[in-house]
């Protein structure tokens, strides 16, 4: 039997697995069966805990989006992660050095059981993102397939994002100009798509669409994204509240030349195991 834990971080869900103690390998067409809320576990990521290559880090964190594809961060994620090799008695250190395809996170366990995440800096250099635009500004105009010009930040938090301003996260056509946006050939690498709503300099309301996976309730490195780019633009106070439809998060980036700060909840669901003969079938 393959052992996993079920967990969430404002409902944005995980399937955690522990490559360690377990012998894991998954193919694309298995990580896709789990994910499927139908006919597999349902996820909107799946996580795995490895061993580090290097000897300073803590642990390797690998991520897969429900379709399957490898990616290289997840905000939510990584507290759920953080909270997952504690809890399981994988470590006793309340912050961990975490090895991601992006660079080392640091997440602390707080003792209210929340989890602040060091998220790293973020990258505005269109070929970091990457996006195709031929130099770096603070918003770009981009053509969109059925709608008017759209303007969006891009940024990398580790992984792509773009990020436009709407008037109101309930009425955005999240579901239209998301998938679109998501294969815009200006994002070679695909992106996650932010609909920000200012409520004041403080707040922000925020609905993802994001790669790979569809809307989700919450995005880590989507807050994350639209909270550095609504600095960048000037709407912004430094430290800003972010609500997602899943709840809360706080994004903290204390100065141009800073890591990003994201603090919020993750919780443990449920442990399941599915028998390997299942998997083999897919
Ligand atoms: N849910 C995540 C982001 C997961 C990866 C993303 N879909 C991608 O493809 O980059 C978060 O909380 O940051």
């Amino acid at each position: 039997m393959l052992k996993f834990s079920k967990m969430h971080g404002l409902g944005n869900d995980f399937i955690v697995i522990d490559a360690i103690q377990q012998n894991v390998q998954l193919s694309t067409e298995q990580i896709r069966f789990m994910a499927d809320r139908h006919f597999g576990i349902g996820c909107d990521q799946l996580l795995l805990v490895e061993k580090s290559t290097s000897a300073d880090v803590d642990f390797r964190y690998r991520i897969f989006n429900a379709d399957g594809g490898e990616v290289s961060q997840c905000g939510n994620g990584a507290r759920c992660f953080a909270r997952y090799v504690h809890d399981q008695g994988l470590t006793t250190k309340e912050t961990i050095a975490v090895e991601t395809a992006s660079g080392v996170i640091y997440p602390t366990i707080q003792a209210d059981g929340n989890v602040r995440v060091d998220m790293g800096k973020p990258a505005f250099a269109p070929e970091k993102v990457p996006f195709m635009a031929e130099s770096e500004a603070v918003t770009y105009l981009i053509d969109v397939q059925g709608y008017d010009k759209v303007e969006i930040a891009s940024v990398s938090m580790g992984n792509p994002h773009a990020v436009m301003l709407v008037d109101d996260v309930d009425t955005a056509v999240v579901e239209k100009i998301g998938p679109v946006m998501e294969s815009h050939e200006r994002f070679p690498e695909r992106v996650n798509v932010g609909f920000m709503q200012l409520v004041n300099s403080e707040t922000i309301r925020l609905r993802v669409f994001e790669r790979g996976s569809g809307e989700t309730t919450a995005c880590g490195t989507g807050a994350c994204a639209a909270v550095v780019t609504g600095i960048r633009r000037g709407l912004l106070a430094r430290d800003v509240t972010v609500s997602l439809p899943g709840g809360q998060l706080q994004i903290s980036w204390p100065d141009e030349n800073a890591s990003v700060w994201m603090t919020g909840p993750a919780e443990h669901v449920f442990d399941g195991e599915i028998a390997w003969s299942t998997l083999q079938q897919i």
